[in-house]
């Protein structure tokens, strides 16, 4: 028999979210989170969570066995790795000066007319090499790790243009390669409206030159890219061109997931349910029938409590979403405009902005954030089988990890990714 490659034993809490194979969960469900008082899990060989249940029935089935590493958890928490359903994290130049400029009263689209948000990021990016990319990338991305998150969607989209566009994709396929953390990644190449040209030039831009060039790419296995997304916004890509970009990327077998309904009631989340999007983000301004059209069309939303904390916007209708069925999931939005790689402040923001429980905001931030990537088969819960992705907290319950503010630092003990200690909050060891 093969030895198996970790055993955390008689943790306090292990938080499974669901144990029934669920591919993601509604309201009901996101109340009522598996949740097993002193509990053991082994991740085999493989790196998959091979058994998880109370201390007592592990130790007698594997009273035998042999693991690579022991982690007597009797002072901690363990729940599933943190997924974080949409983050930017490829891009040159900070915007710390904008910061100053939207505190002071300017609107995110004032600061993109006036050529800064996205365009200036773009500048930066298009400017930059590869190789800078990818150091400030895998930085991030430890930083997000050592906030718990194991699994991340990953976008381009400050290249508007072709080559940029592919560049920061093959960044994200090195990360992908190098680093332990896994990543879902997203060609957004109408992310905006490039300097001088026009909607209809950029979609067809869009549509005949990048999209063609990303497939041959993905045929001939150089480049694995998951999701298509689109800024669906006024000022931005229209209703029109925004469906055409994503059943173009939906024939190419990208998942759709993309912005809708942030800054002006678009239709994005009507329009999305009837293309099949797996996931739709943002949504502060969806309509009712966008509730409607999503929850039965199971389109996840994908809240972003950054955005809306940062550029003071309306917060979305959660409640009504959460009511009405919709899949909700969490993301960070880490990007220049919102600076935070924290899923824990995130959940937090959640609940206190948000009016999620604690339990909905873990569940959106683990299952059904998997979901929204098509990842909920193998990540988002810990059930047999699936990977063992895990974070051990040092408290006596899970909830600490959401109700103390920015406390995950000290909190967090253990990041585990495929049975392997990825970070040691002791050693400071982060691979
Ligand atoms: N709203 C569009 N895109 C990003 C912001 C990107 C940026 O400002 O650089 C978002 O999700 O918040
Ligand atoms: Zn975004």
């Amino acid at each position: 028999m093969s030895r198996n490659r970790l055993l955390v034993k008689n943790a306090k809490q292990v938080v499974l979210i669901c144990n029934n194979g669920e591919k993601y969960l509604t309201r009901h469900g996101m109340n009522g989170l598996c949740v097993i008082e002193n509990g053991s899990i082994v991740i085999g060989s493989d790196g998959l969570i091979k058994a998880v249940g109370p201390a007592e029935t592990i130790r007698a089935q594997y009273s035998d066995a042999s693991f690579e590493r022991v982690i007597d958890a009797a002072d901690m928490c363990v729940l599933p790795g943190l997924v974080d359903a949409h983050t930017h994290p490829v891009w040159a130049g900070d915007r710390v000066h904008e910061f100053a400029m939207k505190l002071a009263g300017a609107s995110y689209m004032d600061v993109h007319r006036a050529g800064g948000g996205i365009h200036f990021t773009v500048e930066h990016t298009r400017a930059a090499a590869a190789s800078d990319l990818l150091a400030s990338l895998r930085s991030r991305l430890v930083r997000m790790q050592r906030a718990g998150t194991t699994l991340v969607e990953c976008k381009s989209g400050y290249g508007l243009e072709l080559h940029t566009e592919v560049k920061m994709l093959e960044v994200l396929e090195e990360a992908r390669r190098s680093l332990p953390i896994n990543i879902s990644s997203t060609y957004c190449g109408a992310h905006a409206v490039p300097r001088g040209k026009t909607v209809t030039e950029a979609t067809e831009d869009v549509l005949r030159v990048q999209l063609p060039h990303l497939k041959e790419l993905m045929s001939a296995g150089k480049l694995r890219v998951d999701n298509i997304d689109v800024f669906c916004e006024q000022g931005v890509f229209d209703l029109d061109s925004t469906r055409s970009i994503l059943q173009a990327g939906k024939d190419m077998g990208l998942n759709i997931n993309f912005h809708g309904d942030e800054l002006h009631p678009m239709k994005s989340a009507e329009m999305g349910a009837e293309l099949g999007a797996l996931a739709i983000s943002h949504l502060e301004e969806i309509t009712d029938a966008g509730i409607v059209a999503m929850a039965k069309a199971k389109t996840a939303a994908v809240l972003l409590p950054t955005t809306a904390y940062i550029l003071r916007l309306p917060q979305p209708r959660t409640r009504d979403l959460l009511d009405s069925g919709v899949i909700v999931a969490l993301g960070s939005d880490f990007n220049p405009n919102a600076y935070c790689c924290s899923m824990p402040i995130v959940m937090h923001l959640a609940c206190v902005n948000m009016r999620m429980t604690m339990s909905e905001a873990l569940a959106a931030a683990t299952i059904n954030a998997a979901f929204a990537l098509g990842r909920s088969h193998t990540h988002g819960s810990l059930e047999v089988n699936k990977h063992g992705d895990l974070l051990l907290l040092s408290a006596t319950r899970w909830e600490h990890l959401i109700y103390q503010l920015g406390g995950h630092q000290e909190l967090i003990r253990y990041v585990v990714i495929k049975g392997n200690v990825v970070y040691d909050n002791d050693k400071t060891l982060d691979l």
